[in-house]
């Protein structure tokens, strides 16, 4: 299913925090969003898994406003991996995993069991992401990886026509980093990442959006929205991204000195 996000701008305690931000994410797609710290790559997450009603533009979702919908109509279509997920203490793995299919019950938001053949996606959900041996474990004692791979569980239990992650690499080793990006892929599902790696956000995503001070700086395909010059204008650093002759693409930079960084025009 297709998002759009259509000149969105948010203001928040009259900070202006996104200033006319439009996002294409094509049926099926990955799109990584990239941008330094405080550039407004959260916010625009919750503007899409409707958290945040912004105070202009739209957010569509298969052409239906995603803030025209109910929470629980939009929580059958989008699934998001957060960073400040609050997981109720005492809790296991299966139990977790088990919430990604509240909105399908028919008690909406109830932590009673659904009878409704949820076990199967769930099932599903914990063989696809490796976690059905910590089925019985409780999540609180997890690892960061472990936790993180449980989340995405989740998410996929909830049967999403739009995945929203926000760093869901955090935590993870390398290996484990491109595993779960590879993951994400072979699921299919219409998804907008927010990533910081962007080794991994140009070797796994289909196109990137880069985000500077609430503005959308470049978009595309990771070697025409990542240019020397929005390295250095908006990362602050010297490097470049090529397709390498084994057919991947990678980027190369090192840090500028702060001097020169702190020159870069806005
Ligand atoms: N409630 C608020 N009031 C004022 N400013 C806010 C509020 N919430 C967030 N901001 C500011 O909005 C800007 C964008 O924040 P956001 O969390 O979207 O950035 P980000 O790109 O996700 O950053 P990071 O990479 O550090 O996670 C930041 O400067 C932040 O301080």
């Amino acid at each position: 299913m297709k998002l759009l996000v259509d000149e969105v701008a948010v203001t928040l305690d009259s900070t202006p925090v996104l200033r006319g931000v439009s996002v294409e994410v094509e049926p099926g797609a990955i799109v990584g969003l990239v941008g330094p710290n405080g550039s407004g790559k959260s916010t625009l997450l919750r503007a899409v898994y409707r958290s945040l009603r912004p105070g202009q533009g739209a957010v569509r979702l298969g052409g239906t406003d995603v803030w025209a919908m109910s929470a629980r109509e939009s929580a059958l279509r989008t699934a998001a991996v957060l960073q400040d997920n609050t997981i109720p203490a005492g809790m296991t793995v299966a139990e977790v995993v088990e919430l990604g299919r509240t909105p399908h019950s028919r008690a909406p938001y109830s932590r009673v069991p659904h009878k409704d053949g949820g076990r199967e996606p769930v099932e599903e959900a914990m063989r696809r992401t490796g976690t059905l041996a910590l089925a019985g474990r409780p999540f609180g004692a997890l690892s960061g990886g472990e936790r993180q791979r449980v989340l995405l569980a989740k998410a996929l239990a909830q049967s999403p026509l739009l995945l929203v992650l926000d760093e869901p690499t955090n935590h993870l080793d390398i290996r484990a980093r491109f595993e779960l990006l590879e993951l994400v892929r072979e699921l299919g599902v219409t998804t907008l990442a927010v990533l910081h790696d962007l080794d991994l956000a140009v070797r796994s995503c289909d196109s990137l959006v880069v985000l500077h001070e609430g503005r959308v700086a470049a978009a595309g395909h990771p070697l025409e929205a990542l240019t020397p010059g929005v390295l250095s204008g908006v990362f602050g650093v010297v490097g470049e991204v090529a397709a390498h002759p084994d057919g991947i693409v990678r980027v190369t930079y090192a840090a500028r000195p702060l001097a020169a960084t702190a020159l870069v025009p806005s």
